[in-house]
């Protein structure tokens, strides 16, 4: 259908199947909603099946962008992660149409949730490529969008930080799952598209080791490193009083939880990511409120793992000891 206005051609109506097509202006569709015309042009995704559905841009030939497709590849696996891992019907849990933009801004080494959808910059090419060229950043994103729908953790200081770090979280861990659950762990933030010239050198953020980025290349601190430490926390303005900076505190004890291991004297044994996803989705869902800050989250952490795996003659199961180890061992009392 032309829309008078832009010009642009959309395509409405349902078809069986998909497959790539030849022709760049026929999109096969799964299903869809028809959507008001002359919205924006740009990529609204959904699922593919039971979804409300997609309505893709067909002027500017959708599969002639790379970000474009990227973009909605990504939001689909994401999806698909909530709905069979946490029973999530998309990010309001109730179908709502996700929306992605890209090619925002000039050379943009950044991405967004805006509240009501997802954003991507192209990247300069040099500290990031196209940012919707990562799962993990549109798992972040998504994420963004799923907390205001639950917890609604305010963004800054403590409670932004526990919003920064579930992002990551998720992030990575729904990347982690779309390799397959027997695939090694990566807790890396943003690996496929940080400093695209420099092999090797990981993501932009470390879950697993927090002090291998250097804080400097963010926010001109000076040249000291994310902490993984409660004691080391960042108290300044910055960064909203450090959502990306301590945010690193509680995305280690995610990575001590599920993959085990010691740090700062405390042994933590892993429990897997499989059941490290349910208890902080349980956390998040059940538990978290807008002023969460560190100390609520340890406690919604272990609720979460006495909910999911319960003491057994009153001894805590080894779900619970390990989510006891990893926040005694990050230093949140
Ligand atoms: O979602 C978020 O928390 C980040 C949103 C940043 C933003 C906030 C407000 C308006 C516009 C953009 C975006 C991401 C992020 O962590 N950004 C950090 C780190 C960062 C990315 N590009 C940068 C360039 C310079 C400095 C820092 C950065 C930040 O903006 O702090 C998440 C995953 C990767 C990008
Ligand atoms: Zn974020």
């Amino acid at each position: 259908v032309k829309d008078s206005t832009s010009g642009k051609s959309y395509l409405h109506g349902a078809a069986i199947g998909g497959g790539t097509t030849t022709n760049p202006n026929i999109v096969p569709v799964h299903t869809y909603k028809a959507n008001r015309m002359g919205e924006t042009p740009f990529i609204l995704l959904s699922g593919l099946f039971g979804f409300s559905g997609f309505e893709v841009e067909t002027g500017t030939s959708f599969f002639a962008d790379p970000a474009a497709v990227s973009a909605h590849t990504n939001s689909i696996k994401v999806n698909t992660y909530y709905q069979n891992i946490h029973k999530r019907n998309s990010i309001d849990g109730n179908g709502m149409p996700i929306i992605s933009t890209v090619h925002i801004g000039s050379k943009w080494n950044n991405a967004a949730w805006n509240g009501k959808q997802m954003l991507y910059g192209d990247g300069d090419g040099i500290l990031f490529s196209s940012l919707a060229g990562a799962m993990d950043v549109a798992g972040h994103e998504m994420t963004h969008g799923v907390i205001s729908k639950t917890a609604n953790l305010t963004y800054q200081g403590e409670s932004g930080a526990i919003n920064e770090s579930l992002a990551d979280i998720f992030g990575a861990l729904s990347e982690m799952h779309s390799h397959g659950l027997t695939s090694p762990s990566e807790w890396e933030m943003g690996e496929d598209i940080y400093t695209p010239n420099v092999p090797g050198d990981g993501g932009l953020r470390s879950m697993s080791n927090p002090k291998s980025k250097k804080l400097s290349a963010a926010y001109g601190l000076k040249d000291n490193a994310y902490p993984d430490h409660y004691e080391d926390r960042y108290l300044g303005e910055l960064d909203k009083g450090g959502v990306h900076i301590n945010s690193s505190i509680n995305n280690k004890a995610a990575y001590l939880i599920s993959e085990g291991g010691e740090h700062h004297g405390v042994k933590v044994t892993g429990i897997t990511r499989s059941k490290t996803e349910k208890i902080f989705y349980r956390s998040l869902t059940n538990y978290l409120v807008p002023s969460s800050g560190f100390k609520e989250m340890r406690a919604a952490a272990i609720q979460s793992a006495r909910d999911l795996y319960p003491d057994r003659n009153g001894a805590p199961s080894a779900e619970t000891k390990a989510v006891i180890a990893a926040y005694d061992a990050i230093g949140v009392p």
